[in-house]
Protein backbone atom coordinates (compact mmCIF):
# COMPACT_ATOMS: atom_id res chain seq x y z
CA UNK A 1 0.00 0.00 0.00
CA UNK A 2 1.32 3.44 -1.16
CA UNK A 3 0.08 6.61 1.04
CA UNK A 4 -0.96 9.73 -0.74
CA UNK A 5 -2.85 12.64 -0.85
CA UNK A 6 -6.30 12.28 -1.43
CA UNK A 7 -7.39 14.84 -4.51
CA UNK A 8 -10.47 13.49 -6.42
CA UNK A 9 -12.69 10.77 -4.23
CA UNK A 10 -14.10 7.31 -5.38
CA UNK A 11 -12.11 4.18 -5.96
CA UNK A 12 -10.94 2.49 -9.01
CA UNK A 13 -8.76 -0.55 -10.26
CA UNK A 14 -6.98 -0.64 -13.63
CA UNK A 15 -4.02 -1.55 -15.27
CA UNK A 16 -1.07 1.44 -14.87
CA UNK A 17 -0.05 3.72 -18.19
CA UNK A 18 2.90 5.65 -17.04
CA UNK A 19 4.69 8.16 -18.57
CA UNK A 20 7.65 10.44 -16.80
CA UNK A 21 6.34 13.17 -19.01
CA UNK A 22 3.55 15.68 -18.27
CA UNK A 23 0.11 15.58 -20.36
CA UNK A 24 -1.82 18.28 -22.14
CA UNK A 25 -5.26 17.13 -22.78
CA UNK A 26 -6.47 19.63 -25.20
CA UNK A 27 -4.28 18.63 -28.31
CA UNK A 28 -2.61 16.02 -26.39
CA UNK A 29 -5.46 13.19 -26.41
CA UNK A 30 -8.10 12.44 -28.54
CA UNK A 31 -11.55 12.67 -26.37
CA UNK A 32 -13.39 10.38 -28.83
CA UNK A 33 -10.98 8.13 -28.46
CA UNK A 34 -8.87 8.32 -25.30
CA UNK A 35 -5.22 8.20 -27.62
CA UNK A 36 -2.59 10.33 -27.28
CA UNK A 37 -2.19 12.43 -30.12
CA UNK A 38 0.79 14.78 -28.81
CA UNK A 39 3.43 13.94 -31.60
CA UNK A 40 6.08 14.84 -29.05
CA UNK A 41 4.65 12.53 -26.36
CA UNK A 42 6.70 9.36 -25.37
CA UNK A 43 2.62 8.14 -25.04
CA UNK A 44 1.86 8.69 -28.39
CA UNK A 45 -0.15 6.68 -29.96
CA UNK A 46 -0.81 4.84 -26.95
CA UNK A 47 -4.74 4.68 -24.88
CA UNK A 48 -5.50 5.87 -21.62
CA UNK A 49 -9.05 4.45 -21.73
CA UNK A 50 -9.72 2.77 -19.05
CA UNK A 51 -6.38 2.48 -17.58
CA UNK A 52 -4.82 4.18 -14.29
CA UNK A 53 -3.30 6.98 -15.66
CA UNK A 54 0.53 8.18 -13.68
CA UNK A 55 1.94 10.81 -14.87
CA UNK A 56 4.04 14.00 -13.06
CA UNK A 57 0.89 16.23 -13.36
CA UNK A 58 -0.40 18.22 -16.45
CA UNK A 59 0.48 21.21 -18.52
CA UNK A 60 -1.07 23.59 -21.30
CA UNK A 61 -4.68 24.97 -21.45
CA UNK A 62 -7.26 24.89 -18.77
CA UNK A 63 -9.63 24.32 -21.04
CA UNK A 64 -8.03 20.44 -20.72
CA UNK A 65 -10.42 20.09 -17.62
CA UNK A 66 -13.35 20.05 -19.82
CA UNK A 67 -11.40 17.14 -22.18
CA UNK A 68 -11.24 14.93 -19.55
CA UNK A 69 -15.02 15.50 -18.33
CA UNK A 70 -15.82 14.86 -22.19
CA UNK A 71 -13.63 12.04 -21.83
CA UNK A 72 -15.28 10.58 -19.22
CA UNK A 73 -18.83 10.82 -21.08
CA UNK A 74 -17.77 9.64 -24.05
CA UNK A 75 -16.49 6.25 -21.78
CA UNK A 76 -12.87 6.88 -22.96
CA UNK A 77 -11.60 8.40 -19.63
CA UNK A 78 -8.92 6.71 -17.68
CA UNK A 79 -10.13 4.97 -14.41
CA UNK A 80 -8.50 7.05 -11.92
CA UNK A 81 -5.31 9.24 -12.51
CA UNK A 82 -1.80 9.57 -10.17
CA UNK A 83 0.30 12.69 -10.56
CA UNK A 84 3.49 13.22 -8.81
CA UNK A 85 2.50 16.54 -8.28
CA UNK A 86 -1.50 17.64 -8.74
CA UNK A 87 -1.70 20.74 -10.48
CA UNK A 88 -5.80 22.73 -11.15
CA UNK A 89 -5.88 21.50 -14.78
CA UNK A 90 -5.78 17.85 -13.79
CA UNK A 91 -7.17 18.30 -10.31
CA UNK A 92 -10.54 20.17 -11.71
CA UNK A 93 -10.96 17.48 -14.42
CA UNK A 94 -11.11 14.79 -12.42
CA UNK A 95 -12.88 15.99 -9.71
CA UNK A 96 -15.49 17.13 -11.90
CA UNK A 97 -15.55 14.09 -13.78
CA UNK A 98 -15.84 11.49 -10.64
CA UNK A 99 -12.49 9.93 -11.40
CA UNK A 100 -10.44 8.74 -8.35
CA UNK A 101 -7.08 10.81 -8.01
CA UNK A 102 -4.40 10.94 -5.66
CA UNK A 103 -0.36 12.98 -5.82
CA UNK A 104 2.36 12.63 -3.79
CA UNK A 105 2.59 9.28 -3.56
CA UNK A 106 5.37 8.03 -1.10
CA UNK A 107 7.14 5.39 -3.22
CA UNK A 108 6.49 4.89 -7.12
CA UNK A 109 9.02 1.94 -7.24
CA UNK A 110 6.33 -0.62 -7.86
CA UNK A 111 4.23 2.11 -10.10
CA UNK A 112 5.31 0.27 -13.60
CA UNK A 113 3.23 -0.29 -17.08
CA UNK A 114 0.47 -3.11 -16.84
CA UNK A 115 0.93 -3.50 -12.83
CA UNK A 116 -2.89 -3.92 -11.56
CA UNK A 117 -3.53 -1.21 -9.23
CA UNK A 118 -6.73 0.73 -7.06
CA UNK A 119 -6.60 4.08 -6.34
CA UNK A 120 -8.45 5.23 -3.23
CA UNK A 121 -9.05 8.89 -4.24
CA UNK A 122 -10.90 9.42 -1.25
CA UNK A 123 -8.89 7.62 1.31
CA UNK A 124 -5.27 8.48 -0.09
CA UNK A 125 -3.87 5.36 -1.35
CA UNK A 126 -2.76 3.12 -3.86
CA UNK A 127 -2.79 -0.65 -3.32
CA UNK A 128 -0.61 -2.59 -5.58
CA UNK A 129 -2.49 -5.79 -7.12
CA UNK A 130 -0.70 -7.49 -8.89
C1 LIG B 1 -11.65 29.74 -21.81
C2 LIG B 1 -10.64 29.73 -22.88
C3 LIG B 1 -10.88 29.29 -24.12
C4 LIG B 1 -12.15 28.81 -24.63
O1 LIG B 1 -13.22 29.18 -24.15
O2 LIG B 1 -12.11 28.02 -25.58
C5 LIG B 1 -9.27 30.21 -22.53
C6 LIG B 1 -8.33 29.15 -22.04
O3 LIG B 1 -7.13 29.77 -21.73
P1 LIG B 1 -5.81 28.93 -21.52
O4 LIG B 1 -4.74 29.95 -21.38
O5 LIG B 1 -5.64 28.04 -22.72
O6 LIG B 1 -5.96 28.15 -20.27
Amino acid sequence: MIDCRNIAKGKEKGELIVSSEPISFLGGVDPETGIIIDPNHELKGKCIKDKVLFIPGGKGSTVGSYVIFQMKKNNTAPKAIICLNAEPIIATGAIMSDIPMVDSPSSTKELKNDVLVEVDGSGGKINILG
